[in-house]
Formats: structure tokens, sequence, C-alpha cells
């Protein structure tokens, strides 16, 4: 058996229950097949994809609140510190009812290579807890963070490991946890991302993963003769990726026609309004309902369906999953010819084939939504140096890093004679300086 197959067998036996974690390994190390049978050797003596495929450390742990009511709720928190051969653990806080510990993994796992194809020394981690902040109070969410954050910053720290903000964790909450760690540990550093302009932030955090994705969409398609003037996007989600996604497409001379949420969707014929979509998500954490009320142009569905509109460009920005085979084909008969994953692995395997199988474009999220991790290296840059840099500084490095990642996977493809394949490309690119620091460090 070829080591790929024998470790992506020892992967599920070890770790029954977790197919998110199966699947983000399962597509990683299959695209990595030519790369690890050229040292195939060398790299099963040194265990080098056992040692990948295990976190250095994993942390769970109980997170005791006290609700409104005075009741006690008990939550589990999770801090999976994945590889840092390339430097401190980097990677969000998910907080969602959803959370478990294979989840965590497969964000942690695909968190290694996405960090490595921005070029900033930053190492995979990533964390969480099964905490819903949908419905609860501003008292409940700080009750929940500084609890949650109690816990955790025993193992995190500047230099260490510094979390961020992911689904359900969004300024406020990264807020009350940074307000924890300082009064826990008694100091003033950089120890969360996503930090508030006052204190510490960065500018253009805020935007980064949404218009990253925006910035290295443009450049995949400028290089296969496609430009996004004029096209029609249809775009999934409506948080934080969301949101910003759609403000940079319409800035790019794109018309957004979809967004949607957890029980439904907008299709909006006139594009959406972005001010009227941050209001009702950002300002008053509403349903995407609100937005349709407000919008003559706007219809509003129940569940899922973003993806049967017929548009020329697809960004899934919601959660994993979330765009099957049958959305694919959808999509394909619709005549899209641009798949780029603003969430993180948000197609399934099986769609990701059958788009790349059609000619679509298609960009992955590690390689896609690496915008918001690659600045928030950047406000640990300037955390560390103690300045603040404009607006435009930020933005102009975010555009250079974004163009560069598509450069990076595109010439790693064509490197291994996969022209086009940008999977491939990322998971390549990404892993090969992994490696080189994890071989030049001994084992460890
Ligand atoms: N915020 C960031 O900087 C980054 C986020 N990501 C990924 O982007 C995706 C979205 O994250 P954010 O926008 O930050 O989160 P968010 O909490 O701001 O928004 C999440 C959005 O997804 C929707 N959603 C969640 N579960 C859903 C489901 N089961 N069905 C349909 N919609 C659902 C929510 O309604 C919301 O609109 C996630 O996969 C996250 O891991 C990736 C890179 C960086
Ligand atoms: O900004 C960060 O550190 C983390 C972003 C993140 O969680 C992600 O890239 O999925």
């Amino acid at each position: 058996m070829s080591y790929v197959d024998e470790v992506i067998e020892k992967v599920v036996a070890q770790n029954p229950a977790e197919p998110e974690f199966h699947q983000a390994v399962k597509e990683v190390l299959e695209s990595l097949r030519a790369v690890v049978e050229a040292n195939e050797e060398k790299f099963r003596k040194e265990a080098l994809l056992e040692r990948l495929v295990n976190p250095e450390r994993q942390f769970k742990f109980r997170v005791p609140w006290v609700d409104d009511n005075g009741q006690v709720q008990v939550n589990t928190g999770y801090r999976v510190q994945f590889n840092s051969a390339i430097g401190p653990y980097k990677g969000g806080l998910r907080l969602h009812p959803s959370v478990n510990l294979g989840i965590i993994k497969f964000l942690g796992f695909e968190q290694i290579f996405k960090n490595s194809l921005t070029g900033l020394p930053i190492g995979g981690g990533k964390g969480g807890a099964d905490f819903d902040p949908k419905g609860k109070s501003d008292r409940e969410v700080m009750a929940f963070c500084q609890s949650f954050m109690t816990e955790l910053c025993k193992y995190i720290g500047a230099d260490t490991d510094v979390p961020a903000g992911d689904i359900g964790t969004g300024a406020r909450e990264i807020g009350y946890m940074f307000g924890q760690y300082k009064r826990i540990r008694g100091v003033y550093e950089g120890v969360l991302t996503g930090k508030g302009l006052s204190y510490g932030g960065s500018l253009a955090r805020t935007e980064a993963t949404g218009y990253g994705l925006l910035y290295l969409t443009d450049e995949m398609l400028k290089c296969n003769g496609k430009s996004l003037k004029d096209a029609t996007i249809c775009i999934s989600g409506s948080g934080n990726v969301a949101i910003y996604a759609a403000q940079k497409a319409q800035q790019l001379g794109a018309k957004v026609v979809t967004v949607s949420d957890s029980t439904g969707w907008i299709y909006d014929k006139d594009g959406i309004d972005v001010d009227l979509l941050k209001d009702v998500k950002e300002v008053k954490r509403a349903r995407l309902t609100e937005y349709a009320k407000a919008r003559p142009s706007a219809e509003y569905h129940e569940g899922r369906g973003v993806w049967t509109i017929p548009c020329d460009v697809a960004l899934p920005c919601a959660t994993q999953n979330e765009l099957d085979i049958e959305d694919a084909k959808t999509l394909a008969a619709n005549g899209c010819f641009a798949v780029a994953e603003g969430a993180n692995m948000p197609t399934t395997l099986e769609a990701t084939e059958y788009l790349q199988a059609n000619n679509i474009l298609f960009a992955p999220g590690k390689a896609a939504n690496a915008g918001g991790v690659a600045t928030s290296a950047l406000e640990m840059s300037q955390n560390s140096e103690r300045l603040s840099w404009s607006f435009e500084e930020v933005d102009g490095k975010l555009q250079n890093i974004m163009v560069n990642i598509f450069h990076n996977l595109d010439d790693a493809a064509k490197r291994y004679g996969m022209e086009g394949n940008y999977v491939a490309g990322a998971n390549i690119a990404g892993f090969e300086k992994v490696v080189d620091a994890m071989t030049a460090q001994g084992i460890v």
C-alpha cells in the first residue's frame, strides 16, 4: 500500500467519528501523492505524514457560565495546537453549537497549509466551543467569553498561540476575551487578533478575508482570460466574510445577487445593498427577513437555494460542505465559470472533483480565504512594534499577499504537471515550506 493510503487509513481508524477531519486530510494527502512518492522512503522513515496529521497538542475543557435567569450553563471548549514548524500557532475560535473536536481538527489542519501559503511566520491552530452566541444577551456572551478565556489563557500568548475570530466570534467576543486575558495574565500583548482599533487591532482586518477572496479571484480570472467586471456573483453566508466579499466584488464591477444565513437566503435582482446588509447583520444581529422587508427588489426564501441562481462566479462564504454535488451540477449547467471558497472547506470532495472536471476554475479556501489570517499576522507585527499602519498600507500588503499566493499555487501545480489544479497547487505549495521547516528542526 502506498504511504499516502496507509496514512489516510490510519487517520480514519485512529480518529473515529471525525468525518470533517478525515475529509480535510484526504483532500490534502490525495493531492500530495506526486510529492510524497518522489520522497517516499525518506518521508516514511521520518514518519513525516503521521507527524503532520497528529496535532502537537490539543486541549478540551469545561466552560461553565451563568445565564440571565441565574441558571448555570456548561459548554465544551477546545484549542488544537496543530503545527508550529513555521511560527506560533495561529487560527480562529469558532463559537457554534455544531463545534466538536473533529471540526476543530479539520480547521486546524487546513490552517497549517493556509498559514504557510501566506508567506508569513505563523503555524496552524484552531479552537472554539459548542456555545451559540445567537439570541444571547451581551452579558451572557461576556460571561461565556470570560469563562472560556479563564481556561484558554493558560495555553496561549503573543509568541505561543494567537487565536482570532471565526464563525460566531467577532469584535464583541474578541474584546471580552482580550479583557479577561489581560486581567488574569497581567500582560498587555497581541495575544488575539481581530481586536478593536482602540486596543491594538489592525485597520482592514475586518474587511481582510472578504477583500482577500476577491483579490485572489480577480487574479485567477485575469490569468485565465476572464474578468469580474459585469460578472454576476452568488455568495452564500452573510457574516464577516460574505459581507466584505460582496463589498469588494461590487467595487471591482461585479453584481452580487445572493446572500444566505442558516435559515434562508436572499435573491436581490438589483444587487445586494451592502450597507443595508451590514446594518441588518452587524448592527442589529437580525435575520435576513429584515433585509427583504427593507428592500423591494429582494426575495427571501426559506432553506437553502443560493446555488440555483444562475451566476458567473460562486463564492461560498458560510460553512463546511454547503456546496454539494447537486449544487455543482446546477452551477455548471447555468454557465458558472469560477468557484472560490471564502469559507473553510465549503465544497464537498465530490463537488470539487466535478467542478474541476468540468473546467470550472476552482480556488480552494486555504488559498482564497487566507487574507484574513495574513492580515492577522500583520496585526501581530504592528502589535510587536507598537505601531499602527494606515488602511491603505495594510490593504496594499493584503493585495500583494493574495496575488503572490495565487502565483505560488499556480506554479506549484505546473511543476507537478497539474496545470490549473489549484487545489493540488495550494496543498503542494503550503506543504513544501512546512516540510522543509519540520525536517530542519529534527524529529519533534
Ligand atoms: N472571519 C474570518 O476572518 C475567516 C473566516 N473563514 C471562514 O469563513 C466562513 C464564514 O465565517 P465568518 O463570516 O467569519 O462567520 P460569521 O459568524 O460572521 O458568519 C457566518 C455566516 O455563515 C452562516 N452560516 C453558518 N452556519 C450555516 C449553515 N449551517 N448554513 C447556512 N449558513 C450558515 C451564518 O448565518 C453567517 O451568515 C467560515 O467557514 C469560517 O471558518 C475563513 C477565513 C477567515
Ligand atoms: O485571523 C486568524 O488568525 C484566523 C482566521 C481563521 O480562523 C481562518 O483563516 O480560518
